[in-house]
């Protein structure tokens, strides 16, 4: 029994063994190759952490990523041997505060973000950026109007519930599929369709669904209706077949849905008024990206079965490289693709978004500093913002449980850092249970990396070794797509 569920009904509506191919030899050099005709990332390995550039010789071809996380967007810019050139990063406009639902609010930070980002950029080294990439949170999602260019819908955030659309995605999609959760992509996109009746009339003849990430791309090379096989997952595209399925494609909405590419493809040159506003080449080409965990996990560079990295960001993503693929909508735990293996996994709504709720970063720096990690907290919290959850329980009603608080603050982060842990270790034993390769070792991503103790708590809780990924942001493996495609740039499909 797992999370005191009964797992005795066969969960799995689709168990494939893949015959697994060796993983990397080593970590020598940045580089992923370009994907296989059946579209999947392989990665080569990387040059062990070749930290920044020295001098950044002029003219070196530089390679452009940037993570659009929950709190904020970073870039890293690199080279073809991974070193990085520049980074930086910039929160979202304060501004109105944006709530769920707050659909206006949140697509102008992001545009804002990101052309502040590329503003940031030192102006020496924007003529050698040869490629760019983006990722962005999963099933977050827009509608828009691909003829006014008008936002019809959304953003519908990745961690916003429309179960109102449940009962119609489960009558069209296979048993526990990845999107018969309230949270997929595609229950926002029927939800939508529903309420707007059928598309809205004239406007919605002209509807396109983007992602994120999709979105944020089209806004530098104009182009409509490409996306990737990590976001398109959770519409339903499935990455084993490259393919939507038919019970998808035969529904009316299927004519929203993007053509769908690997992460990393090229996709079209930026627009001429990007490039001249920024002082970009009018060469350099906008690839096709991936969801944030998914950077995660191509930045911290390992590809071997049984190797994890668990994004410690406002929420709490793990990725298992597994033989297996593994896929249960009533667990939340869903296979993204990665070469001949999988990577198995799912996000929980737990993670730093409690903490920057109740400490800045100095204060969990602070206070961490008297957390004994030896010592287990008696204290058993499940640190949700909001009621909701997505894995290892799928329940859109999930609520927060962070009382009672104890006076000292130091052990209120112990027994929140330790709970948020113990969710992590539920959801490696849970995937185990479904049949994926067992975790080995746990490589860390995003802003909770850098917590020592908290690395301590858990690699006592998991069980297993965790460790700092040596590339700790989603931007480097934003980057590591966009040094894919700039490899692939002939491919550019005249869409
Ligand atoms: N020293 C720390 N210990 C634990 N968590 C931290 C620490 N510093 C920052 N964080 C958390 O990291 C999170 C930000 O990480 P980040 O990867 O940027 O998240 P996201 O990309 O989801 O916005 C914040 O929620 C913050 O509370
Ligand atoms: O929690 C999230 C935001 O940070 C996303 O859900 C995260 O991207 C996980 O989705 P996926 O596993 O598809 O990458």
């Amino acid at each position: 029994m797992v999370l005191g569920l009964d797992l005795s009904v066969d969960p799995l509506s689709h168990r494939h063994r893949h015959p697994a191919r060796r993983g990397s030899p080593g970590l020598r050099r940045a580089q992923i190759r370009a994907a296989t005709p059946s579209s999947r990332i392989t990665m080569l390995s990387r040059q062990q952490n070749p930290g920044r550039a020295s001098d950044g010789a002029a003219g070196t071809p530089l390679y452009l990523g940037i993570d659009f996380g929950t709190s904020g967007a970073r870039y890293a810019l690199i080279d073809g041997r991974g070193a990085i050139h520049s980074e930086g990063k910039r929160a979202y406009a304060p501004g109105v505060a944006r709530q769920v639902g707050d659909a206006a609010g949140w697509a102008s930070s992001w545009k804002e973000a990101l052309f502040q980002l590329v503003g940031d950029i030192p102006p020496a080294h924007r003529p050698s950026i040869s490629s760019i990439a983006i990722d962005g949170t999963s099933a977050t999602t827009l509608i828009v109007d691909s003829k006014t260019v008008e936002l019809l819908a959304g953003p519908f955030l990745y961690n916003e519930s429309f179960p109102d659309a449940l009962p119609a995605v489960a009558s069209i999609a296979p048993p526990n599929h990845t999107v018969c959760s309230a949270s997929s992509t595609l229950c926002k996109l029927v939800s939508w369709w529903n309420t707007s009746g059928g598309g809205g009339g004239g406007s919605g003849e002209d509807a396109v669904l983007m992602h994120q990430s999709d979105w944020l791309l089209w806004l530098l090379h104009g182009k409509y209706g490409v996306s990737d096989y990590n976001n398109a997952l959770k519409v339903g595209f499935d990455p084993e077949a490259d393919a939507y399925p038919s019970w998808l494609t035969s529904q009316p909405y299927a004519r929203l849905l993007p053509s769908v590419r690997a992460p990393g493809a090229p996709i079209a040159t930026v627009k001429d008024d990007v490039c001249s506003q920024y002082g970009l080449s009018k060469e350099c080409v906008v690839c096709t990206g991936t969801t944030d965990s998914i950077a995660a996990f191509l930045a911290a560079g390992t590809t071997e079965p049984g190797r994890a990295v668990t994004s410690l960001g406002s929420t709490l993503a793990i990725k298992l490289v597994s033989k297996v693929r593994v896929d249960d909508a009533r667990f939340g735990v869903y296979s993204h693709r990665l070469d001949d293996t999988w990577l198995v996994g799912g996000a929980s709504n737990v993670g730093g978004a409690v903490l920057r709720r109740l400490f800045t970063d100095d204060q969990l720096v602070a206070l961490s500093r008297d957390i004994d990690p030896a010592a287990a907290s008696p204290l058993d919290y499940y640190p949700l913002l909001k009621n909701g959850e997505r894995f290892p329980v799928n329940d859109p009603d999930m609520a927060p449980r962070l009382e009672p608080r104890p006076e000292s603050d130091v052990e209120y982060l112990h027994g929140i850092l330790e709970s948020i842990a113990r969710v992590e270790a539920k959801g490696y034993s849970l995937l185990r249970e479904l049949g994926a390769t067992a975790v080995e070792e746990v490589f860390t991503a995003g802003g909770g990396a850098q917590n020592e103790k908290w690395t301590a708590i858990r690699e006592r809780v998991l069980g297993v070794p965790v460790r700092k990924a040596e590339q700790t942001e989603a931007a480097y493996g934003a980057a590591l797509l966009a040094l894919k495609g700039a490899e692939r740039r002939d491919d550019i499909v005249r869409i």
